[in-house]
């Protein structure tokens, strides 16, 4: 009863204050009273001139309002602080999740599709039981055929986006005869309408016939030492391949491919062949089980593939993608095989062996059917409809530096 009768005379003190401000009579019953408790404190602040009341137990009730109101504005800013610090931490979280996202999102255009070494697991068939082609592979990536993709189509998509594919071939010792057949059939066939850039590697540039280009094609001629060793022609493509992208490709091109010279095309090969890293199912181990591959199976080397492992098996003449998909596998496999020379072991299929340990634990983005990489001298069979890219018949001893 004391308390309410002392506050109810600080109010009345106040309120005088107040309405001595304001010119407003207020009484003490009103019904406003207690919101003025603010009003009043910062009015009597405003006051000019000496107060009107003197007596030291209102100036009391002051101090005591003084202290409620700095508690409250106390309040007032932890709160608007909180506030504050609620929403910087959720813009932080936000702008954390945006990056994350963005990191996700780049791991994911440049993730490799790697697989852990020594998993079991079914290896996958190229024709089905029903003697039908498979059109994607366990790890869903599509395996190119005939009646998959709509060509006009395809072409048009990646016309629209101005790329350029660089083509890489190696024609040296008596491979330059290849030349001919492989240039004029690629202008017929290979990428027609689009920009592509051939870089050709060879011993004797002088030998490299006259062939001529269609519009927005190109042929770089790159003088290479000859070698002696048709192995080490083959598995050397790769370093060269290497270089070239570090050197040039980087900047001159979207897309490469790397291409077997004593090969001709007979069919369309467009832009359904693009992806990020591709390679071909070779003709002559597509029905056949894993551990008839011819994998390298020595440990010692770096090429080295178990038994139980393996899902097809590929061709060398064929590895393309983008630049820098086809750059770290050709790096990987310069180095593989740089491991092997010093311990002088070669791979059982040279670069080819040590291109298939690649891919097993580095799975391609899109797989080319056998219809892009043929052998002339086999014959054609059900499941592959077109031929498009074929291996020429070639004497072996009439051709190479060496048995
Ligand atoms: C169809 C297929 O997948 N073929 C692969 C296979 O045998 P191939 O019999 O197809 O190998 P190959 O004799 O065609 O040699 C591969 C390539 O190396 C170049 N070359 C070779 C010898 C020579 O004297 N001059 C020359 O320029 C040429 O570009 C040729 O196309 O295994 C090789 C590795 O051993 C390569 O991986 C081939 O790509
Ligand atoms: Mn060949």
């Amino acid at each position: 009863m004391v308390s309410c009768l002392v506050e109810l005379q600080e109010l009345t003190v106040l309120t005088k204050h107040f309405c001595r401000h304001n010119k407003t009579p207020l009484s003490p019953s009103c019904p406003l009273l207690p919101c003025m408790h603010i009003i009043i404190w910062s009015t009597d602040r405003l006051t000019v001139g000496p107060p009107m009341i003197t007596d030291t137990k209102p100036k009391a009730g002051i101090m005591k309002v003084n202290f409620f109101l700095f508690f409250l504005a106390l309040t007032g800013f932890s709160l608007i602080g909180l506030i504050f610090l609620g929403y910087s931490s959720t813009s932080l979280r936000y702008k954390e999740k945006r990056f994350c996202l963005n990191l996700t999102k780049e791991h994911q255009e440049n993730s490799n599709l790697q697989s852990p070494q020594g998993l079991s697991y079914k290896q996958p068939s190229v024709v089905g039981p029903d003697g039908k082609v498979v059109p994607v592979t366990p790890w869903l990536s599509p395996i190119v055929w005939e009646g998959t993709f709509d060509p006009l189509l395809i072409d048009s998509i990646y016309r629209q986006q101005n790329i350029t594919i660089a083509t890489t071939v190696f024609a040296l010792g008596k491979y330059t005869q290849f030349l001919k057949d492989f240039l004029e059939s690629a202008e017929q066939n290979y990428f027609v309408g689009f920009r592509v850039h051939y870089y050709l590697f060879t011993d004797q540039p002088e030998q490299v016939p006259e062939v001529k280009l269609g519009e927005e094609r190109q042929l770089t001629v790159l003088k290479v030492p000859s070698s002696n060793r048709w192995q080490e022609i083959t598995l050397r493509r790769m370093e060269k391949l290497e270089k070239l992208i570090e050197s040039r490709l980087v900047n001159e091109a979207d897309y490469v491919f790397s291409l077997d010279v004593d090969t001709k095309f007979y069919g369309r090969w467009g832009a359904e062949s693009l992806g990020r890293l591709i390679g071909v199912i070779h003709p002559g181990y597509y029905q056949t089980a894993r551990e008839q591959f011819p994998y390298e199976r020595r440990p010692e080397s770096q090429a080295f593939i178990p038994y139980a492992e393996g899902d097809y098996y590929y061709g060398g003449a064929v590895i393309g993608g983008l630049v820098k998909d086809v750059y770290e596998a050709a790096k990987t496999c310069r180095e593989q095989l740089d491991i092997d020379a010093a311990k002088s072991i070669e791979a059982a299929w040279q670069e080819e062996s040590h291109l298939n340990k690649y891919f097993l634990y580095n799975k391609p983005s899109k797989v080319l059917s056998p219809e892009y990489l043929w052998q002339d001298f086999k014959p054609h069979t059900n499941e592959v409809k077109i031929i498009r890219f074929s291996q020429v018949i070639k004497n072996y001893a009439a051709v190479r530096p060496n048995p």
